[in-house]
């Protein structure tokens, strides 16, 4: 099972190879301001889930959460490090 840590370290090296396709790519290429709309998005989307919905489809909707914030970080240059030391 891929873990927080797991997808952060995946998504670094999309960031850096840039493959065809890439979903991640395109969200950083559409820059921060894309990103933090779809963070709202996400975190919305949760907060419906977590009211009306199934625990499954509350933990999809998290993990698209952590998702977005994973790629926020990398579009600004944090590391898992830097969010940890809060904590
Ligand atoms: N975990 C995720 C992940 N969670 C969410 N998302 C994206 O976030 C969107 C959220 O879905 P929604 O249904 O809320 O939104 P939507 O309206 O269908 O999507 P949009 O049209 O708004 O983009 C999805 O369509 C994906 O584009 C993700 N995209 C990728 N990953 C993982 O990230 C890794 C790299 O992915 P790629 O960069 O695409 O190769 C892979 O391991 C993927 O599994």
């Amino acid at each position: 099972m891929k873990t927080f840590e797991d997808l952060y370290a995946e998504l670094t090296r999309k960031a850096i190879e840039r493959p065809e396709g890439s979903g991640t790519v395109a969200e950083l290429d559409a820059g921060v301001h894309a990103i933090g709309k779809k963070i709202v998005e996400e975190a919305a989307e949760v907060w419906m889930a977590a009211e009306h919905q199934s625990k499954a489809e509350l933990a999809e909707e998290i993990s698209q959460l952590m998702y977005h914030a994973q790629v926020l970080m990398i579009a600004r240059g944090l590391t898992l490090e830097d969010v940890y030391s809060y904590l």
